[in-house]
């Protein structure tokens, strides 16, 4: 096992003998651990590895409970973003006679996509967006999903197209989501849009609503985002991915920890920022979390719950109560990313039809 010894001051030393040690090499943290060694009157002190050592310092000397963690807000964000969105389409109604169109294919009968479907097609309603729905069953030929997105991409009304994810499993998510043509593609991701995300001095036609609403989240709550170190846990087509990719865009340093990455915590830890994408429950707890980080969970997972009105609770991947001690803001589940997302759906589709009206 390693050790350090640091001299503080000339007549006592320090000796941490623990693997966490490189952390300690930061003296003044080793400062901090000395004073309350001294205060405690301890003769020593044992570090776990559910208490590495500087969080451990950070937590104790920077004080514990003064945070008063700011709680980020997607319900009141979103309507916010909904309002600006429907008095740009009754603008749009007044000078041309026309309003942006959403078209939706779903298949199957998950419950969740259903649900997601309908809050997609209530905001739709909300702000003046005309939506079509094509519902398809669980075990139809892929060839039925590609002929609803071919009838939608020829329909003039339509200037969004969105095919909700995930597709049954026997189906090839990828050759249906490259039929949707390109100038529609409203949740971004049609591998050209994704591919011109990536790509610096070119410009996707969409981006990811998902990734849009986690930027839009820390922006409008005064996070920023210019050289901060922020990890963001999985990389999915829907979210992990095309959300690193425009962090970068933002001049972040983006890390990905995903199912491989070897000691994710300690990753995690040294973020500014934690951006949770990994649909696994409470996942990232206290000691994943540096102290001070902002951080925006977007994981929503059915967890069951037979005293809950519907017998689950929708759980995030962060442990909230633990994070709250430490965190200086974070996202609820729900009410944090999810109606965000919905609401840059809606954004998406408008710039789509002004796209389509010449009115940009
Ligand atoms: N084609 C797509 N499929 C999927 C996407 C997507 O962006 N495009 N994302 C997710 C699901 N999703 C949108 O489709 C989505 C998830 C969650 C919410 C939301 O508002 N959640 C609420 C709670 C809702 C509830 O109570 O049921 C919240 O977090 O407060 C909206 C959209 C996968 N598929």
């Amino acid at each position: 096992m390693a050790s350090i010894i640091v001299d503080i001051p000339p007549s006592m030393s320090i000796v941490v003998d623990h693997p966490s040690y490189s952390l300690a090499s930061n003296v003044v943290t080793a400062h901090l651990l000395l004073q309350f060694i001294v205060l405690r009157k301890l003769q020593y002190l044992i570090l776990t590895d559910d208490n590495p050592f500087e969080q451990f310092c950070t937590n104790l000397f920077v004080g514990g409970d003064d945070l008063n963690p700011t709680i980020i807000n997607g319900k009141i964000i979103a309507e916010e973003i909904r309002t600006g969105i429907a008095a740009e389409i009754r603008q749009m109604k007044e000078a041309t006679g026309k309003i942006p169109g959403l078209a939706v294919v779903l298949v199957g009968k998950r419950r969740d996509s259903q649900s997601y479907v309908r809050h997609k097609i209530k905001d739709c309603e909300e702000v003046g967006i005309n939506s079509l729905l094509d519902e398809l069953p669980d075990d139809c030929p892929q060839d039925d999903v590609v002929n609803a997105v071919s009838n939608f991409n020829k329909d003039p009304s339509v200037h969004g197209i969105l095919v909700q994810l995930p597709l049954p499993k026997h189906m090839d998510e990828e050759k249906v989501l490259n039929t949707i043509s390109l100038e529609k593609d409203v949740d971004g991701f049609h591998p050209l849009n994704v591919g011109n995300l990536a790509i610096r001095g070119r410009e996707p036609l969409f981006i990811p609503c998902a990734a849009k609403a986690c930027i839009e989240l820390l922006l409008r709550s005064g996070v920023e985002l210019v050289g901060k170190n922020v990890v963001v846990i999985g990389r999915s087509r829907v979210v992990g991915l095309p959300t690193s990719l425009l962090l970068q865009r933002h001049h972040a340093t983006v890390s990905v920890v995903h199912a491989h990455s070897k000691d994710p915590e300690r990753i995690t830890r040294e973020a500014d920022i934690v951006i949770s994408a990994a649909g696994v429950p409470n996942l990232v707890r206290r000691n994943w979390l540096k102290r001070g980080a902002v951080v925006i969970d977007v994981g929503t997972s059915p967890v069951e719950d037979p005293s809950s009105e519907h017998g689950y609770n929708l759980t995030g991947d962060v442990c909230y109560e633990e994070a709250l001690q430490l965190v200086s803001a974070i996202t609820p589940v729900p009410g944090g990313v999810g109606p965000v997302t919905v609401a840059m759906l809606l954004s998406n589709t408008l710039d789509s039809a002004k796209r389509a009206f010449g009115l940009s």
